[in-house]
C-alpha cells in the first residue's frame, strides 16, 4: 500500500535554492522514493515573486514526479505552515552592499518571528524544522522561541554544506575519492568563524590530521577554503551558491530522518544542552546522530588546543549574535 503523503513548506520557494531544491524533493531524494510529498511553497506578497513561484510550480508539473501529490501556493505563512511535517526556512533578504552582519541579523529577524509563531499554530504535531536562510543558527533561535509549544529539538539549521564542503577539500588534498572520507564534522557557527574539524573527521578510517600531515595547510588553507567557499563561489558565479545548497538541505533533512549507526554522525546546527563547553541554548554545529525517537549529540570527541580556541571564538559569535537579537526571543 502506499504511504499516506507528507506536507513540507518551503519558504523563498522562486529563489535561486528553491529552483535546485524542489525538483530534489518532488523526485524523492529528500524523504526516500517511496513517500509522497505536498509542497507548500511560499513567497513574498509581491506580483513579481508570486509569477516567478507559478513558473516554477508550472515547471513541477512538468516533470510529472510521481512522488509529487500537489503544491499550494501563497504568501499567508498562516496557509504554508498549516499542517506541515517539516518546514524548510529557506526565503530570506540577502545582504545588500555595504550592509554589516548585524544589520542582517536585524533586518532578517523579525522574518522568523512571524514564521515560528506561524508553525507553532498550524504545524502538524510533528513538525520538524530546518533553517537555510542567514544567519541561519540565530534566525532558528529566533524561530525556536516564537514557537512556544513546539519542543526545541525540532529546530535545525544547515552546516552540511560546509561539511560537504570540508569532505571535497580532504578527500583531494589526500588524493583519495570522497567515499573515503567519513565523520566530516564541522562545529560552531554557519559563518566564516566555523570550525571545519580535521581531529575527528576520518580519511580511510584514521584520523584526517594523521593522515594528511600537512599542519599548515590543515590549520591555514583548508580552514580558510571551506570557511570562505561561500564567498568563492559569489566571486567566480556573480550568484550564492545554489545548486550546492540545495544538495546540502537534501542531505541534512534525508540524513536526519534515516537514522545513523552508532558511532557515525553528521555535522547539524541544534540547540546545546551544555556539550562540548557550548552554552545551553545557543543553536551549533555539534556531531549530531539521527535516532528512530529523533537524534543525539555524540558525545565524548576530543579536540586539539587549536580547534578548542577556534571553537571557542565561534560559540562567542554566536552569544553576540544572540545578544542583537535580544528582544526578538520574546
Ligand atoms: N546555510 C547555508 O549553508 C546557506 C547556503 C547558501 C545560501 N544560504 C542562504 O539561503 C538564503 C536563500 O538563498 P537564495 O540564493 O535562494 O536567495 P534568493 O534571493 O535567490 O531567494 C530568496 C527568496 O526568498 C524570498 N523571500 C524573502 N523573504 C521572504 C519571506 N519573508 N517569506 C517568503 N519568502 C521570502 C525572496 O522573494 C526570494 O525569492 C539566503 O539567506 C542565503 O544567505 C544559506
Amino acid at each position: 500500500m502506499s504511504k499516506a503523503p507528507i506536507r513540507v513548506a518551503v519558504t523563498g520557494a522562486a529563489g535561486q535554492i528553491g529552483y535546485a531544491l524542489l525538483p530534489r524533493i518532488a523526485s524523492g531524494q529528500m524523504f526516500g522514493p517511496d513517500q509522497p510529498v505536498i509542497l507548500q511553497l511560499l513567497e513574498l506578497p509581491m506580483e513579481k515573486a508570486m509569477a516567478a513561484l507559478e513558473g516554477v510550480a508550472m515547471e513541477l508539473d512538468d516533470c510529472a514526479f510521481p512522488l509529487l501529490h500537489s503544491m499550494v501556493l501563497t504568501s499567508d505563512v498562516n496557509v504554508a505552515f498549516k499542517d506541515v511535517n517539516w518546514a524548510l526556512l529557506v526565503g530570506s533578504k540577502p545582504r545588500g552592499p555595504g550592509m554589516e552582519r548585524n544589520d542582517l541579523i536585524k533586518e532578517n529577524g523579525p522574518i522568523f518571528v512571524g514564521q515560528g509563531k506561524a508553525i507553532n499554530d498550524h504545524g502538524a504535531a510533528d513538525v520538524r524544522v530546518a533553517v537555510v536562510g542567514n544567519p541561519c543558527n540565530t534566525n532558528a533561535l529566533i524561530a525556536m522561541h516564537a514557537a512556544k509549544d513546539v519542543p526545541d529539538e525540532r529546530f535545525t539549521a544547515m552546516t552540511r554544506l560546509d561539511q560537504n564542503r570540508a569532505t571535497a577539500q580532504l578527500a583531494a588534498k589526500a588524493g583519495v575519492a570522497s567515499t573515503e572520507v567519513s565523520h566530516t564534522l564541522i562545529w560552531g557557527n554557519h559563518s566564516a568563524t566555523q570550525v571545519p574539524d580535521y581531529v575527528n573527521t576520518r580519511i580511510g578510517g584514521k584520523s584526517a590530521g594523521e593522515v594528511i600531515t600537512d599542519r599548515e595547510w590543515l590549520q591555514g588553507e583548508f580552514f580558510t577554503t571551506v570557511q570562505q567557499r561561500g564567498a568563492a563561489i559569489i566571486k567566480a558565479r556573480g550568484l550564492s551558491s545554489a545548486a550546492s545548497a540545495a544538495g546540502g538541505l537534501v542531505d541534512h533533512v534525508h540524513d536526519l530522518v534515516h537514522p545513523q549507526a552508532e558511532g557515525d554522525w553528521r555535522s547539524v546546527c541544534v540547540p546545546s544542552d551544555g556539550s562540548y563547553g557550548v552554552p545551553a541554548g545557543l543553536i551549533s554545529s555539534f556531531p549530531v546522530r539521527a535516532t528512530a525517537k529523533g537524534y543525539e549529540i555524540v558525545q565524548g570527541l576530543e579536540l586539539d588546543d587549536f580547534l578548542r580556541a577556534r571553537l571557542d571564538a565561534t560559540v562567542g559569535e554566536l552569544q553576540r549574535e544572540k545578544e542583537v537579537v535580544a528582544d526578538l526571543l520574546g
